[in-house]
């Protein structure tokens, strides 16, 4: 008889990439294969704030946001291990960067335009798609940000796979990295 392994996480696993790309579609299906709370960092700054996302970059700025994000972030890393969904432009920032290098497992997940452009098309609740052209934009942030994602300690490449396989690939990737 074949048993599972029981899998005791030492520190959160961060997930970083683009919009669409399954950030907090594949965390919570993480979460619960590790028995482990799902925290998305757009939500908690939401509820930290009182206001959405797009209210708090008209309002205040995209820098007000980034700030409050750092923080959060640095607070919900300070938690018990748990799955970290970020943001669009959290490990873009580099000292939210190094606060999620330094105290989480940092996994990207990576996809290309093809992938990703459709399930952002008819989305109207993030501000960075609203500038302009979608798909150009999107073309802009995914030259820019990739370099910047490569630097996690972990990439999964999510084209052509369902969510849960991509969960295994992290599990199997984090198990063959660090937990051997
Ligand atoms: N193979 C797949 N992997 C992940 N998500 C998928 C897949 N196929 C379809 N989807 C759908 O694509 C969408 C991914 O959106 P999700 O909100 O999880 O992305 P995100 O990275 O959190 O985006 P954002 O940065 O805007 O919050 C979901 O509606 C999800 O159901
Ligand atoms: O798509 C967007 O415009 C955004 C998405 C969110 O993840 C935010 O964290 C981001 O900064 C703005
Ligand atoms: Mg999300």
């Amino acid at each position: 008889m074949t048993t599972a392994r029981l899998i005791i996480l030492p520190k959160t696993i961060t997930l970083v990439g683009m919009m669409g790309v399954g950030k907090t579609s594949v965390g919570r299906k993480l979460a619960k294969q590790l028995s482990v709370m799902f925290r998305d960092s757009d939500q908690e700054v939401e509820s930290a704030a009182g206001q959405t996302v797009s209210n708090i970059y008209e309002w205040y700025g995209e820098q007000a946001f980034k700030d409050t994000e750092r923080r959060v972030i640095s607070r919900l890393l300070s938690e018990r291990p748990h799955i970290l969904s970020t943001g669009v432009e959290a490990f873009i920032d580099p000292e939210t960067r190094r606060i999620i290098k330094e105290n989480s497992y940092s996994v990207w997940l990576n996809a290309s335009l093809d992938t990703i452009y459709p399930r952002v098309a008819h989305r109207s609740h993030r501000p960075q798609l609203e500038k302009g052209n979608k798909q150009e934009i999107l073309e802009q942030l995914i030259n820019e940000y990739y370099p910047i994602y490569a630097e996690a300690d972990i990439q999964i490449e999510c084209d052509h796979q369902s969510a849960d396989l991509t969960v295994d690939k992290i599990i199997d990737e984090l198990e063959t990295r660090f937990w051997k």
